[in-house]
């Protein structure tokens, strides 16, 4: 898979590098079952056409730029991850153009010709409640017309959990309270991040969200390594440590994946336990 970050200097270049494709849009945070829905129909709808599969993303998430960055977004993954459950899902071009204040000015029509028409987009694949162009006044359903009917479009209907919708902002509040078990349920497979342990500490990368305080059944992974064990996630909710030190050892100054099984118990709880 490529992976192509647009901006103003570069999108001629890469307008005239571009093929026929069906392209799914969206910011994507945490590659969801409704994301993973939205993408896997336009894969099929690539297959079909025999064209290639693009997704189409932003970077950084609209609501930062667009509060001048009052609003920060603790983000399910890095891009790096992203673009690794992309790649497995099928896709070949993943576009990750710079969200600015002026590319969220652009009017719709000029959206779908500069960053569809002009990039061989034949089909468009969104939820249904995308939108896209200046004060969101595009949508999915308006795509074909605003197009002139050159671009045809899939909309996907709303994919829920308990009548709640799948979103990455109920993922962002399911780990903010530890909740890893319904979690694992919304993203379709358990919540990981990805750090490096040096001289003992955790180094968690403080753009990407870590669970509520409190203890866990984790997968530690590094290169040659691999064990169950328990992490605590201490009181400020940005500190990760081993309640067994001895298991450091085995991982220390070394890149690790953590998967984040299930919430033990909470850090007062424990406390309490041991007062
Ligand atoms: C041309 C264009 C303009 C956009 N303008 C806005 C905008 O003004 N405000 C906004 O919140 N999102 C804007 N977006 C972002 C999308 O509407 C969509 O909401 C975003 O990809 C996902 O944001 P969410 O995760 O908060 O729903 C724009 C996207 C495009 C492609
Ligand atoms: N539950 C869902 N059902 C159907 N489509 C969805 C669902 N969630 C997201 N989509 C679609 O997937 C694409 C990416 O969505 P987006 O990044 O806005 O995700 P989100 O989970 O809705 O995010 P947020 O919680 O920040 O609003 C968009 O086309 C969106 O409409």
């Amino acid at each position: 898979m490529e992976i192509i970050h647009l901006k103003d200097t570069n999108l001629q270049y890469w307008q005239n590098k571009s093929r026929a494709n069906v392209v799914a849009l969206g910011f994507f945070d945490g590659v969801h079952t409704g994301h993973q829905h939205v993408i896997e129909t336009a894969k099929a709808a690539a297959d079909a056409q025999h064209v290639s599969l693009d997704v189409m993303s932003f970077f950084p998430h609209p609501k930062t730029v667009l509060s001048d960055g009052r609003t920060v977004v603790q983000y399910l993954m890095t891009l790096d991850e992203k673009a690794k459950v992309l790649e497995a899902l099928g896709v070949d071009r993943f576009y990750i153009v710079d969200f600015t204040k002026a590319f969220a000015a652009l009017p719709p029509e000029a959206y779908i010709e500069e960053y569809l028409y002009q990039f061989g987009t034949v089909h468009a694949v969104a939820g249904y409640d995308f939108t896209y162009g200046a004060k969101g006044a595009g949508t999915i359903g308006t795509l074909y017309d605003t197009s002139g009917g050159r671009i045809t479009a899939t909309e996907i209907g709303k994919v829920a959990c308990h009548g709640e919708k799948v979103s990455s902002t109920l993922i962002r509040e399911m780990i903010l309270a530890g909740r890893m078990q319904k979690v694992e349920t919304l993203m379709g497979r358990p919540f990981t991040t990805h750090t490096r342990i040096s001289n003992g500490h955790f180094q968690h990368r403080p753009a990407c969200i870590l669970p509520a305080s409190g203890y866990y059944d984790v997968m530690l992974e590094s290169r040659c390594h691999k064990r169950h064990c328990t992490l605590y996630v201490d009181n400020e909710g940005n500190h990760i440590g081993f309640t067994d030190q001895t298991l450091l050892k085995h991982f220390n100054n070394r890149h690790i994946k953590i998967t984040w099984c299930k919430q033990t118990a909470s850090f007062a709880a424990r406390q309490y336990a041991t007062v």
